[in-house]
């Protein structure tokens, strides 16, 4: 990134727009806002040894899990931010039991709503590895004028107007997408402003890392087994065997997954046949992105993320996202076993 090319995603956007002569601009002011939320929790994550943000904030969420206090944080700073913009609805969020509907004149007639998980990858907040904001927009299907409904909130992926994911990682990036492709932007800390960085993103077609909690293995199925072999085979023509990477912070597995091509696996197992990782705003925006840079994003069964129909908020969906073709190639492994069972 040169200093006397900086373009800010503000600039980017706007020249993005002007493609588009029947375009608001309700969609750039959108990006700029969940952009300055991801500044300010920035702020917060780059002290948060000093300031008393780390450890646990002694309550529990939705799914039984323990909130940590930047959670908590960035989930306020998200919500609060996007209340007070006028381009959105309502939102919905990984630390939230329900939708929220924003009540207030402009919000009333809004039509985007922005799903997110405000801080992902809680369990490496206090051992200083990356974390990040994952965010999906919707254009809301409840009607202007009135508060916004759940099935605003349960839309396909396939719906999905833009999505993206800010990083907390050695620097601060906000990487988003839309129908017209991916970019990335890199926070410039001596202006404050995002500046394009990474435009044009594309995920290699194959790669040559595998990204999947191996612990677990016990509770894989056979499938999911002999495909974890094939990766430790040596095979040199085919690049094999694959290098193993787990951070444990899917924005940060899946930055990897995008820039340097492999394949991240969250499956469902013997204990939990749906995975862990959530479909709204973990799994879709992800598989959004992704499909945009060329790679590709399926359930268990092949079905595509994408096309899944959300029965509920906070549903967990099996996930296998990367580079196209190992990600075929793993359903060839996953799909035949689970046949033959
Ligand atoms: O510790 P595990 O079971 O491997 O799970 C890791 C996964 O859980 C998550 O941390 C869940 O996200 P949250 O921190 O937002 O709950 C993902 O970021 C990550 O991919
Ligand atoms: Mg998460
Ligand atoms: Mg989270």
């Amino acid at each position: 990134m040169s200093q006397s090319k900086l373009i800010t995603m503000d600039e980017f956007t706007i020249q993005e727009t002007r493609k588009f002569p029947q375009a608001t601009g309700d969609l750039s002011a959108l990006l700029r806002d969940i952009g300055l939320a991801g500044k300010i929790i920035n702020k917060q994550v780059r002290k948060a040894g000093l300031v008393d943000i780390l450890g646990q904030h002694g309550a529990t969420n939705v799914q039984g899990e323990e909130q940590m206090k930047l959670d908590v944080y960035a989930n306020d700073t998200l919500i609060n931010i996007l209340k007070n913009c006028t381009e959105c609805a309502g939102i919905a969020s990984e630390e939230n039991d329900d939708h929220m509907s924003y009540e207030d004149t402009f919000s009333f007639n809004s039509k985007y709503v922005v799903l997110f998980d405000p801080l992902d990858g809680s369990s490496n907040i206090d051992v200083n590895a990356s974390i990040g904001t994952i965010f999906a927009i919707y254009r809301r299907v409840s009607e202007l004028g009135k508060p916004c409904t759940q099935a605003d909130f349960l839309q396909q992926g396939r719906n999905l107007v833009a999505a993206g994911y800010i990083i907390y990682g050695s620097s601060t990036m906000m990487v988003y997408a839309t129908r017209l492709g991916v970019n990335g932007f890199t926070l410039e800390p001596s202006i404050g402003e995002f500046c394009l960085s990474h435009p044009n993103m594309k995920c290699p077609e194959k790669g040559k890392i595998y990204s999947i909690n191996q612990g677990n293995s016990v509770k894989y199925d056979d499938g999911m087994l002999s495909y974890l072999s094939y990766c430790m085979e040596s095979n040199k023509e085919e690049g094999r065997p694959y290098s193993q990477r787990y951070i444990g912070s899917m924005v940060a597995d899946m930055h990897r997954t995008l820039i340097k091509g492999g394949i991240f696996i969250y499956p469902g197992d013997k204990g939990a046949p749906n995975g862990k990782l959530r479909l709204q705003y973990e799994c879709n925006p992800m598989a959004f992105i992704i499909e945009a840079a060329g790679g590709r994003a399926v359930n268990g069964n092949g079905e595509n993320i994408l096309d899944i129909r959300p029965t509920e908020l906070h549903q967990r969906v099996p996930v296998f996202i990367g580079s196209k073709n190992m990600v075929d190639k793993a359903m060839e492994f996953v799909k035949t076993k689970e046949t033959v069972a």
